[in-house]
């Protein structure tokens, strides 16, 4: 379980990007952060994996207090959070088999990772989970080489290959065609039920947000003022969250997409 409570986060002595926020996510649960450009979803996100330091409040990933986390403590708690990219942050020349194992980074010994000798069992994981997200057949080819689609499916197995205890995604699809980001929001979506995986979503495409996740927060400059079922995310809720800033060009869509119409193929 996540749970966040009275965050704030000022850059410098600019006014605060984050001004108390508070969120409880517990396992299975696929949360979609949702808010216009510079609401501060990106630096929520970062504020609890530590790439970003919090100026006060707390965060505790299954009771472990993250915040005041230094050195090898910290190092140890950011194994257990798994990060999915907008643009992959894959490493184009290894192969797809050497990025997923790059996930096992925090586990394995300097030498164990520059000999690329990983335990059986990390390369074990790794095809099991490459098969699940339909990619196995692909764990010799350089990465530059796959579509964005099949990079993204990388870059959530080497999240996976932590073992993590919750899985951030900064915007996943922003990068891919529509029913690519179908694809990785539904997988995402099983994923964190079969992993009893909290993740969170970081996306601008509300539409998606309200077919593939089970709960909505919105943010407006820094403050959470939505949070609840896609249900409820009404013209009311986007204009609170979106109104005088911008409209995301997705609502522009009478009616959602549903996932019928989606191929579960690889999902
Ligand atoms: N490293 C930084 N130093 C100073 N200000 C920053 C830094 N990172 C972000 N900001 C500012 O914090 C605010 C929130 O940015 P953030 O990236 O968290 O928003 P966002 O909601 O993720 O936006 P987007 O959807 O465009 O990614 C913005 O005004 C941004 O300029």
């Amino acid at each position: 379980m996540l749970e966040i409570s009275n965050l704030v986060k000022r850059y410098g002595h600019d006014e605060a990007v984050l001004k108390g926020l508070d969120l409880t996510v517990e396992g299975n649960s696929v949360v979609a952060i949702v808010g216009a450009s510079g609401a501060g979803k990106s630096t929520m996100l970062r504020c609890i994996n530590r790439l970003v330091e919090p100026t006060s409040g707390s965060i505790k990933l299954n009771g472990n207090e993250l915040v005041k986390l230094r050195g090898a403590a910290l190092r140890r708690a950011r194994r257990k959070i798994g990060m999915v990219f907008q643009g992959f942050n894959l490493i184009d020349r290894l192969t797809v088999m050497e990025n997923v194992l790059a996930g096992r980074l925090g586990y394995v010994s300097l030498y164990q990772a520059i000999s690329r000798r990983y335990p059986p069992a990390d390369i074990e994981r790794a095809f099991s989970l490459m098969e699940r997200v339909g990619i196995a057949h692909y764990a010799n080819k350089r990465a530059d080489e796959l579509s964005g689609g099949e990079r993204q499916r990388v870059g959530v197995v080497r999240a996976l290959m932590q073992e993590p205890e919750v899985l951030l995604a900064d915007e996943p699809t922003a990068s891919l065609d529509p029913r690519t980001s179908e694809q990785i929001m539904i997988l995402l979506q099983s994923l964190a039920s079969e992993l009893s995986l909290p993740v969170l979503i970081n996306i601008h495409n509300v539409s998606q947000a309200k077919t593939y996740t089970e709960r909505i927060v919105g943010l407006r400059h820094g403050k959470m003022i939505f949070d609840g079922a896609p249900s409820d995310f009404n013209q009311d809720a986007l204009d609170a969250i979106y109104g005088g800033i911008e409209a995301p060009e997705e609502e522009v869509a009478e009616v959602p997409p549903t996932a019928e119409g989606v191929s579960h193929d690889q999902a």
